[in-house]
């Protein structure tokens, strides 16, 4: 007989806007995009996470693809709720034998509205489990890059996601200084293919904006290792046929010029409220960078170059966040204070 089956699970629940990872508090269980499909007539859920990633930007009329999360919070809750119940199944999260799961904990954007947050309680709430939490997505993602969030030592952390980005000054385990802004990776992908519509009359989905980001962007030119330009299939807009074009990482460098910018302002601006002792521990411990976006090419060198501080690229940006809420998992008392109901 298996005992575990009458073992409470613990879960926890990166619930991000591109990407959702469930993890358990020793390993990543599943990693996919943040995406459902239902059947438009039934409403019945045909597929999740990297299936239904593929089906986005090439389905049809009978069924409905729904990106649950906008801007890093849940934007459509019904879709949210059943996209984390489908993935907890996937993830073989089921609730054990003897009823649920013991800790729950999923991350939330540090800047968000009441709302927001009763949205995430709420799709949390439909499970039955003894106890769940939420916690602050860079703090977890501090955690999640072994930081020691609860030492007076001011710490900068950049988490440039895909709907959101997030720039913190943590010290004893709370947020001194923060600024939030909605752009990130999603605005980048936009940008991308607003430019392909109006420089070139041609439409690309974003889904290659993302590709053409990945395998040529760039956040200045002049960078190390200079990928190889990209051919970039879409529809000319005026002839309606497929045509084909080259880019390279300077145009995309250009293209991103003004949201990688404005990601810089408020890096400065945070540093410019920032306390001075904490200031002072920033220009000692150089700034961390973690979250999908975080691996633009040159943004390292980027930043190095306005800010003259050390910058930190953290190389399993993705799972930053996941975990750090595996981290509070194991030991739920340490991290009490950082936990919200
Ligand atoms: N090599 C790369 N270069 C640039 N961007 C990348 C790269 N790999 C992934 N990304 C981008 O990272 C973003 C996803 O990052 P991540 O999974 O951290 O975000 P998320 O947690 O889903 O979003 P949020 O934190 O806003 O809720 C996407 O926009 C994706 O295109």
């Amino acid at each position: 007989m298996n005992f575990n089956f009458f073992k409470n699970k613990s879960v926890a629940i990166d619930l991000g806007n591109s990407n959702t990872v469930v993890s358990d508090a020793q390993k990543v269980l599943l990693a996919q995009p943040s995406y459902i499909v239902f059947d438009n007539e039934t409403n019945a859920v045909k597929a999740i996470g990297n299936k239904a990633y593929s089906m986005f930007e090439k389905s049809h009329e009978e069924l409905r693809p729904v990106k649950p999360l906008r801007g890093g919070v849940i934007a459509d809750y019904d879709s949210a709720s059943k996209m984390i119940r489908e993935m907890l199944a996937q993830a073989s999260m089921q609730s054990s034998f003897l009823g649920g799961y013991d800790h729950m904990i999923a991350g939330i954007p540090y800047y968000t509205t009441e709302v927001e947050r009763r949205a995430l309680r709420d799709a949390l709430g439909q499970f039955n489990s003894r106890h769940s939490y939420m916690v602050y997505e860079p703090l977890a993602a501090a955690l999640g890059i072994g930081l020691n969030i609860r030492e007076p030592d001011g710490k900068m952390l950049i988490d440039i996601g895909g709907g959101i980005t997030e720039i913190v000054v943590i010290s004893l385990s709370g947020v001194a200084a923060f600024q939030s802004l909605k752009v990130a990776g999603d605005t980048f992908d936009e940008q991308i293919q607003d430019h392909f519509r109006r420089a070139y009359n041609m439409a690309i989905g974003l889904k290659t904006a993302e590709q053409i980001k990945i395998n040529v962007g760039a956040a200045i030119d002049k960078i190390p290792d200079v990928p190889q330009p990209m051919m970039v299939r879409g529809k000319d807009l005026i002839e309606g046929l497929p045509v084909t074009r080259a880019i390279n990482h300077s145009e995309v460098a250009f293209v991103l010029e003004k949201s990688v910018s404005s990601i810089e302002h408020c890096v400065v601006q945070t540093l410019e409220t920032c306390p001075p002792e904490l200031a002072a521990d920033i220009y000692h411990n150089g700034i961390h960078i973690t979250g999908g976006s975080a691996m633009l090419r040159g943004l390292r060198e980027r930043f190095e170059a306005k800010l003259k501080l050390p910058v930190h690229v953290d190389p399993q940006a993705l799972l930053s966040v996941s975990k750090g809420i595996a981290q509070t998992l194991k030991d739920t008392k340490k991290y009490q204070g950082i936990l919200l109901q």
